[in-house]
């Protein structure tokens, strides 16, 4: 379907947990958008380095390193995809050992700045509109976003929801101690933390099912399109 109005750019950002990439994806499915995770490519970036034994604790090798892999991302949501030097990384992006070193190869302004470049050709590309989600996308990635939503939800129910992904593999208090950690890490990192947008909508997650979530979003970009 082609829009026949200005294509809308949507910004959600939040912590770990809140529902972002489940949420997005369904919001840019139902309204014809295209959709781009952000947290996986600097998980992607981050799976690259220590595929090639960058120390990913020393930021200067980091940011050295950080022109070589070659990223892209698929923007459909019902089928996103990401690959590094042509692989495929939806898979290894996961494991726990790329979540446990993200925050800190995530921190470097180099990476930031070459993530930051690709994503925002991503956006120039999408002429129907885009959801983009992150963690600095309201704030500095699309500051002139037209929808901006940030998404939180207790440390409790987003470690149970993570948990819930794992199998019970992990504890939920472990799962929990490692969130708030990450959460930490990436709300205190100098180059463009995570933050609020002064202008986003905040949405408590907590207390709602992701089908209530995905339709009060799908509501707040309706009423921006039509302007009403
Ligand atoms: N409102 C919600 N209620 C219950 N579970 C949810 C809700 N939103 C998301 N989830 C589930 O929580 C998990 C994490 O959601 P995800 O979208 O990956 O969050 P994020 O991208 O913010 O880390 C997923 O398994 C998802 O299905
Ligand atoms: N716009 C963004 C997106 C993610 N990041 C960093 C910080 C996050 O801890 C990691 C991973 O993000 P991701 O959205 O995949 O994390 P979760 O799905 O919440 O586990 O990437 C970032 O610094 N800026």
């Amino acid at each position: 379907m082609v829009n026949t109005v200005n294509p809308v750019i949507v910004a959600i950002d939040g912590p770990s947990g809140t529902g972002k990439s489940s949420t997005s994806r369904a919001v840019a499915d139902k309204l014809g958008l295209r959709y781009l995770d952000t947290g996986a490519m600097y998980r992607a970036i981050t799976w690259w380095m220590l595929s090639n034994g960058v120390d990913v604790n020393d930021p200067v090798a980091v940011a050295d390193q950080a022109g070589k892999p070659t990223l892209v991302s698929g923007t459909d949501p019902t089928a996103p995809t990401i690959t590094v030097d042509g692989l495929d990384a939806a898979g290894p992006i996961r494991t726990q050992e790329v979540t446990a070193a993200v925050s800190a190869v995530s921190a470097v302004p180099e990476v930031r700045a070459r993530l930051v470049e690709l994503q925002r050709a991503a956006v120039a590309t999408a002429t129907d509109g885009i959801v983009v989600e992150g963690r600095d996308i309201g704030t500095t990635v699309l500051p002139a976003a037209g929808v901006k939503i940030f998404l939180t939800a207790s440390a409790e129910a987003r470690a149970a929801r993570r948990s819930g992904e794992l199998n019970g593999s992990v504890s939920v208090a472990a799962t929990q101690a490692a969130l708030i950690q990450r959460d930490a890490a990436d709300s205190s990192r100098v180059a463009s933390p995570l933050a609020k947008a002064a202008d986003a909508i905040e949405v408590d997650t907590t207390e709602l099912t992701l089908t209530q979530v995905i339709e009060n979003i799908v509501a707040l970009v309706e009423e921006k399109r039509t302007g009403s």
